[in-house]
């Protein structure tokens, strides 16, 4: 049996200086944890731009649906920020997720013990905190059509459009009960029904769905009232569903209760392929960081926890996962904390790259 393949996209800023990390982990794999992986590497977002003149090449696209698991780093920066949009490393990355239709974003919040005093929140509104937000990632105001600058009178008008279908409510909210199954039993969705049609159809949607779900308490909120009970209760929720545009708020926000953006995984899946394993792609919520860009200071955890991910949903080697993620647990229970993660007097940040090294041993020690 063939080796299972791995596109690997490091994208632009931290994106490959954190992925540089889950090289290690994937070496390690092929070294000592019984796991082999076909990697291939090429370029997405601003550095495809800057080889190929856009930001996604269409032989990149075809590999990516040819491969079991795509993991990507992060794209864009400010070299890119004039661009035309059509060729905005971004637009690389919402390729990618169109026409591999990816339309579930499943984007864990989880608060490692060792980082509950660090959480934006106080310690006991965090300490335990797992959360999952499921984020449609393939429709909504970040694909709608009309879109657009456009002349109107002697100004111009800046056009999205929100626009959802039936059909893309359903999926994503059975995506929603199906992991609320596995886990809670309680899923919170959240749109705001009460000023845009589209959050009428999502509310009626996802209540129609839930009909086949009796075991799951399903409840609905207004997305800014979800904010807000977001960071005042978090551990109220199990799994949430949400649009594309609010689950992108909701989970970096969500962050912040783990402790930092760079802490955040997700896993973007879609229809099973042949094999029966969803087409997927991982990785960290995070942007390239440009701030940080270069200087050895970027947390790789988040891309760490996605290649984690991607072991449990891709590979189907959960005991992996869990040991990719004591391993992560151990090195933070040890103390080592990224400059994002520093916040106690006298603690030294160690690097980007200590911090992978550190992960890699805590594996060695899980043998
Ligand atoms: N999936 C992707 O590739 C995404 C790309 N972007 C792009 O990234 C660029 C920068 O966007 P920003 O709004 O600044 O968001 P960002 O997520 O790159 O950074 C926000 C803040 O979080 C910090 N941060 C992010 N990841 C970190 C990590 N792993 N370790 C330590 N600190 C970390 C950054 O230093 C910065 O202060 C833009 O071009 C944006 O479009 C933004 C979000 C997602
Ligand atoms: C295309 C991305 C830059 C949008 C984003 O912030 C995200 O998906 O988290
Ligand atoms: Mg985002």
């Amino acid at each position: 049996m063939s080796n299972p393949s791995l596109l690997i996209l490091p994208g632009d800023g931290i994106g490959p200086e954190v992925m540089a990390e889950v090289r290690k982990i994937i070496d390690w794999y092929g070294a000592k944890g019984g796991l082999t992986f076909d990697v291939t590497e090429d370029l997405v977002g601003g550095c495809a731009y800057d080889k190929h003149g856009v930001p996604l090449a269409d032989a990149t696209m075809a590999k990516a649906q040819e491969v079991d698991a795509v993991l990507l780093g992060a794209v864009g920066g400010p070299k890119y920020d004039n661009l035309d949009f059509s060729v905005k490393p971004e637009r690389g990355l919402l390729r990618l997720r169109k026409e591999m239709d990816l339309f579930a974003n499943l984007r864990p919040a989880q608060c490692f013990d060792a980082l509950a005093d660090f959480s934006s929140l106080k310690k006991d509104i965090v300490a335990g905190l797992d959360i999952m937000i499921v984020r449609e990632l393939t429709s909504g105001i970040y694909f709608g059509e009309p879109r657009g600058i456009f002349e109107e009178g002697n100004e111009r008008v800046g056009i999205n459009t929100q626009r959802y279908t039936e059909s893309e409510i359903d999926r994503v909210a059975r995506a929603a009960f199906e992991l609320a199954m596995k886990r809670g039993k309680k899923l919170c969705s959240m749109e705001k029904a009460n000023v845009m049609e589209s959050g009428i159809l999502w509310r009626e949607v996802v209540t129609k769905v839930g009909e086949d779900y009796p075991e799951v308490a399903l409840s609905h909120m207004y997305a800014d009232a979800g904010a807000m009970q977001l960071v005042r209760a978090p551990k109220q929720f199990d799994v949430i569903v949400t649009d594309n545009l609010f689950g992108d708020l909701l989970s970096d926000a969500a962050a912040m209760l783990t402790g930092s953006l760079g802490m955040l995984p997700s896993a973007s899946l879609g229809a099973p392929m042949a094999n029966g394993r969803p087409k997927a792609l991982y990785e960290p919520v995070h942007g390239s960081a440009p701030d940080i860009a270069g200087q050895g200071k970027a947390n790789p955890i988040a891309c760490i926890l996605s290649f984690a991910m991607a072991l449990r949903y891709s590979f189907d080697q959960g005991a992996e996962a869990d040991r990719v993620e004591a391993a992560v647990e151990k090195v933070l229970a040890d103390g080592l904390r990224t400059a994002d993660l520093l916040g106690e007097e006298g603690v030294q940040p160690v690097s980007t790259s200590q911090m992978g090294d550190a992960v890699v041993a805590a594996l060695d020690a899980s043998l």
